[in-house]
């Protein structure tokens, strides 16, 4: 490829950026945000090679474009891109959930243009930003593209190239499926983890709870340091299926609950139990 076009170049735009630069997989990678010194970050980096604040320079003649800004931006981005983008551009993205991307692409360009391919690494850290982008970030991690049946197949594969050649393993998925199965997996645990250092922090013995906090509470609470805005959008726009999971996921505290006040020794034992040859049988 010749110009890849990058909109939000922070820690998913950026790893890539920098793993596609490492395989030089394209001649230019073109960064484009609303944030000038996060784009000139980028570019001293090494992660992109020039930046724009304008999105229909950076977007003009581009083979490629990756939307890395938050779910919530993807809209705007798309707008401001729709009249300058041309038919043979590849459209990709890397949003947590992907329902709201392809109604946002469908606003945006009135239906979802053939060569859309909405997309999501199932990678990344409770850190944000380019400083902490990293080339080796998709190596052997998995990468959803959740195509609809329009998008052109060869859209799809040269997108599958691109996260392969990243060392990445890429599995289609329907979008329904995506934003339930992400909403278990990604979104629920995040939910959590920030409700549980808000129930820690207003406990009278907040601060020996973190002087003494091992293993289990830093592992429980790690993704609470993620980014706000990231996971405020997600909230909104995956609403529904992280409900759903909440609700499920209340269900069984209150069972739990009634185990522990009853003093329910076997029920305690067995739901562990249980809980932990899950866990293990998939994860060793
Ligand atoms: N962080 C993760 O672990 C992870 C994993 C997989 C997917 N994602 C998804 O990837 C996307 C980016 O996440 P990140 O962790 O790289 O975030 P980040 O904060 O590191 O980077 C986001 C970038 O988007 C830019 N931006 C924000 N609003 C913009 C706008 N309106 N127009 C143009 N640029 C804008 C910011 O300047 C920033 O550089 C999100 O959609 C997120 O859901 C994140
Ligand atoms: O490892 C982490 O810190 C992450 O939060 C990564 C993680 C996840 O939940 O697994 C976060 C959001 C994504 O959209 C994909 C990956």
């Amino acid at each position: 490829m010749e110009k890849i076009c990058i909109f939000g170049v922070g820690l998913i735009g950026g790893s890539l950026a920098l793993a596609l630069k490492e395989k030089s997989f394209c001649r230019q990678i073109v960064g484009c945000s609303r944030n000038e010194s996060h784009l000139k970050r980028a570019q001293d980096l090494g992660a992109i090679d020039s930046w724009t604040l304008d999105p229909c320079e950076a977007a003009k003649d581009a083979d490629l474009i990756f939307l890395a800004t938050p779910v919530g931006a993807i809209e705007a981005v798309l707008k401001s891109i729709q009249g300058c983008v041309s038919e043979q551009t590849i459209i990709t993205d890397g949003g947590s959930c992907k329902q709201s991307v392809v109604d946002a692409a469908e606003r945006a360009f009135g239906r979802l243009p053939d060569r859309f391919v909405p997309g999501h690494p199932i990678a990344g850290k409770e850190k944000s930003g380019v400083d902490h982008a990293d080339a080796k970030l998709y190596v052997d991690h998995k990468v959803i593209l959740t195509p609809i049946e329009t998008t052109d197949p060869t859209a799809v594969a040269a997108v599958t190239e691109m996260w392969e050649t990243c060392g990445a393993n890429v599995q289609l998925l329907n979008v329904g499926q995506h934003d339930q199965v992400l909403a278990a997996t990604s979104h629920l645990p995040h939910v959590l983890a920030y409700a549980l250092v808000e129930t820690v922090a207003n406990t009278t013995y907040v601060s020996e709870i973190f002087e003494f906090a091992a293993g289990g509470f830093r592992d429980s609470s790690r993704v609470a340091s993620s980014d706000p805005t990231m996971w405020r959008d997600i909230c909104e726009y995956n609403r529904d299926a992280i409900l759903e999971m909440t609700s499920l996921y209340r269900d069984r505290l209150e069972s739990l609950e009634q185990l522990i006040e009853a003093g329910d020794s076997d029920g305690l034992f067995e739901l562990f139990s249980r809980a932990r040859k899950v866990r293990d049988g998939r994860f060793g």
